[in-house]
């Protein structure tokens, strides 16, 4: 099968100084779903068989306005945190991801029959006939190809991305958890997501609510 790169034309890289530490960010135009993503990388990545990859999902109301009723805020932070370090790693910022794919507005059409008839995120997106999730980890790959990386060490809970990134040809050496402190406010929507759609959220379990990891890669999985 013909493997289609990206082109010089489509990506442009410079150095990125941020609260968090320097970066060389990669952005970059995808050939396939035609988005512009970005990959924020540090250190010495190609070649190597064990880098630290966080493919993110944009979620505008987490990532930017800090929500708290999902996590991806504090997982943003902590996969960045967590490459720092490391000293070496790439993170993945995934545009048109939205909603799990469904995008803004929907997302938001979701939020509403979650609040105020008390659905979770699974049946609230069914509810409007919309899929539950319809992301493509092909950008990623192509990028973390583009880079030179040859296996990954996954940041993420959710095995379908361990898969779905294996099969863009990616190899993928250890799942690392990357667990956020349970709230009250985000109580419900990582329920869902352990109950619903089979994340590995262990934080839930513990007494301590709270008190549990900050992103650190504290044990890999497989
Ligand atoms: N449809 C919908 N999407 C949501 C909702 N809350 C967050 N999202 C989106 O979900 C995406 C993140 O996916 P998650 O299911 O939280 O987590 P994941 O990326 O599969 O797994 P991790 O790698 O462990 O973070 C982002 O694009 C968010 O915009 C919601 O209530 N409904
Ligand atoms: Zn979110």
């Amino acid at each position: 099968m013909h493997e289609q790169g990206i082109d010089q034309k489509d990506i442009a890289e410079a150095d990125l100084r941020t609260r968090r530490g320097v970066f060389r960010a990669v952005a970059f135009r995808d050939p396939v779903d035609g988005h512009e993503h970005m990959a924020l990388v540090r250190g010495d990545v190609r070649g190597r068989e064990d880098v630290l990859v966080r493919m993110h999902s944009e979620c505008m109301t987490g990532d930017i306005f800090g929500a708290t009723r999902c996590e991806c805020g504090d997982q943003l932070g902590s996969a960045l945190d967590a490459i720092v370090r490391e000293g070496a790693g790439v993170l993945v910022y995934l545009r048109g991801h939205e909603g799990r794919g469904i995008g803004l507005v929907a997302k938001v059409r979701t939020h509403i029959l979650q609040d105020d008839q008390g659905l979770d995120t699974v049946d609230s997106a069914t509810a409007i006939g919309l899929p539950v999730d319809v992301r493509d980890y092909g950008p990623a790959a192509r990028i973390l190809r583009h880079l030179g990386v040859r296996a990954v060490r996954l940041m993420s809970n959710n095995p379908d991305k361990v898969s779905a990134l294996e099969s863009y040809g990616v190899a993928v050496a250890a799942r690392v958890p990357l667990l956020v402190p349970v709230s009250d406010d985000n109580i419900r929507y990582l329920t869902a997501k352990r109950d619903r759609l089979g994340h590995d959220l262990p934080q839930l379990d513990t007494p301590a609510r709270g008190a549990v990891v900050d992103g650190a890669p504290v044990s890999e999985v497989r």
